[in-house]
């Protein structure tokens, strides 16, 4: 990847700004652990209700937006805030626009809408729109926010000293520009009054259904997808030494998913009162997403060709490369679980959760873990991480975490449908609702206890960053050189 190496061997002639970088990498991290442990903590509740300690802060209605607006938006946006700071500025070979004062606006900024947001849950101010949740005055603060982030961004593209614009900042873009255009669209609400917190969206009916998973899939599509695909096409280039697999694949790739992805939301909506014609719409649009999806997992696999062996020594590139793994599983299991006969089955159960968080473990959160693990020795100039092996037992206890959990959402997801439907002779229904929620309850545990193995990874992740930063190296040997090995 030319426009990286290039970038680094100039960097003492260029005045990055790294301060914004250096705080997203940190706010990440904590932000990470903090949803991470809201996440088990609602795993808990769900296998043991009692945890529920009838107390109404601390219920599974409120925790369960605080955990996925702490994952997607402090943990998931963090990275990207940052990751995508660090990457304009190096494949621009130009500082950041704005001097110190507006990204450090636009971090400071952004870390108050998390903590607006996270406080309306818990005293249950919301919206009640799933995955935007907050109510309207938090909504125009971040728009003020994003519009600041964007003008950052473009700025950046403009004043650049490398001709070429490199793709992970196409990826980049089109997340912030859609994420302003989704937010816009889906939070169009009137304020029953100007000092109380309550309002009322503008839409009714299906087109408030529609609009919602509008801006829903494309949260997935743009947030959870695009800038994490612009992370990767960075990243993997940089740590496996090697140029992207193909250049070409890369801009075919940019374009046919943001065409697609934007017309599948209705596969969220199947048999409802949604018109038939568009969620047949949504399912074709769905499963032709599957080759773009494929083409850019195969882009980033192949980039490690003939640097396959590094896997096995660099446990840093083992997660970017898991994670492009789990990103290619989700993404064929996404259009299965559009095609309707199968969604009439999967649909309300355990299967989409789990499909969830193989995207979201697997895939955004693996590729997060890559990228600050690279970032961290380089924001703080030191010459290596504290210790590979604490890496490598995170990238273990991670893995099987996911692995947990997400067999058991399969397991209990298409038990739990089957179980919905079952009928005897006479057309009864053969199961009343609560068997089917005594049925869960082993699988619950089993996820929840995967859950409690990914927070132990990340755990390990705080002491070695921590110690990182401190200046300490871990006297150890290296990873998957053997005795023998080494004296060849
Ligand atoms: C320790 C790790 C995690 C655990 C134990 C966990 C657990 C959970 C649980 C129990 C739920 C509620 C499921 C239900 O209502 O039946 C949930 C929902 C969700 N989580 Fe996680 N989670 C974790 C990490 C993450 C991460 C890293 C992300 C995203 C980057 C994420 C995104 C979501 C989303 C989007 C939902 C809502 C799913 C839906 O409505 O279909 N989670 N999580
Ligand atoms: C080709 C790509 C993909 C397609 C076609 C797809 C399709 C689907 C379908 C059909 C559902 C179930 C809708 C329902 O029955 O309610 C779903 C749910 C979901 N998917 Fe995917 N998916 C894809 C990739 C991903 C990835 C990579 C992630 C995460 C990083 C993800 C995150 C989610 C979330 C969060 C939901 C749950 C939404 C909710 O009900 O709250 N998807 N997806
Ligand atoms: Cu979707």
């Amino acid at each position: 990847m030319s426009q990286g190496s290039m970038a680094q061997t100039a960097s003492s002639a260029v005045d990055y700004n790294m301060d914004v970088v250096r705080w997203g990498a940190l706010a990440t991290v904590f932000w990470g652990v903090v949803g991470f442990l809201a996440g088990d903590f609602i795993a808990w509740q769900l296998a043991f209700p009692a945890l529920n300690f009838d107390f109404e802060y601390l219920n599974f209605g409120r925790l369960r937006p605080l955990h996925t607006s702490a994952v997607i938006f402090a943990f998931g946006g963090n990275a990207l805030l940052c990751t995508s700071f660090y990457v304009v500025q190096r494949t621009c070979r130009t500082s950041l626009f704005g001097g110190k004062a507006l990204p450090a606006f636009v971090f400071w900024g952004y870390q108050l809408f998390i903590v607006m947001a996270a406080l309306g849950y818990v005293l249950g101010v919301t919206q009640g729109r799933e995955y935007a949740e907050p109510e309207w005055f938090v909504d125009l603060w971040l728009t003020i926010v994003w519009v600041a982030y964007l003008a950052i961004f473009v700025g950046t593209l403009l004043k650049r000293q490398e001709p070429h614009i490199y793709v992970a900042n196409w990826f980049y873009l089109a997340f912030i520009v859609t994420i302003a255009m989704l937010h816009l669209g889906n939070n169009l609400a009137i304020p029953v009054s100007l000092f109380g917190t309550k309002s009322y969206s503008m839409f009714s009916g299906v087109q408030d259904a529609l609009t919602q998973w509008w801006y829903g899939h494309n949260a997935v599509g743009f947030f959870l997808t695009a800038g994490f695909l612009g992370m990767m096409y960075y990243f993997i280039p940089k740590r496996a030494e090697r140029p992207v697999y193909s250049y070409r694949l890369s801009i075919i790739h940019f374009w046919a998913l943001i065409f697609l992805y934007i017309w599948a939301g209705p596969h969220h909506l199947h048999y409802t009162a949604l018109p038939d014609w568009a969620q047949t719409l949504g399912m074709t649009f769905s499963i032709m997403l599957w080759m773009p999806s494929w083409g850019g997992m195969i882009n980033g696999l192949m980039t490690l060709s003939g640097a396959w062996d590094k896997l096995r020594t660099d446990p840093v590139l083992r997660f970017m490369v898991a994670a492009v793994g789990f990103y290619g599983m989700s993404t064929f299991e996404g259009p299965v679980m559009s095609i309707k006969s199968v969604n009439g089955l999967s649909h309300y159960t355990d299967w989409t959760i789990g499909h969830v968080h193989s995207g979201a473990l697997g895939w955004v959160a693996f590729v997060s873990f890559g990228a600050i693990y690279f970032l961290i020795p380089v924001l703080w100039n030191r010459e290596r991480l504290y210790s590979m092996r604490l890496v490598a037992h995170h990238f273990w206890l991670g893995t099987i975490g996911i692995v947990l959990y997400i067999t058991s959402m399969w397991v209990s997801g298409i038990m739990q449908g089957l179980m919905w439907r079952a009928h005897d002779q006479l057309g009864f229904l053969q199961y009343s609702f609560i068997e089917t929620v005594e049925a869960m309850h082993p699988y619950y545990i089993i996820r929840a206890t995967g859950g409690a193995l990914f927070v132990l990874g990340s755990l390990l992740m705080v002491w070695n960053v921590y110690k990182t930063i401190r200046g300490d190296t871990r006297r150890e040997a290296p990873i998957g050189v053997s005795a023998p090995a080494a004296a060849q």
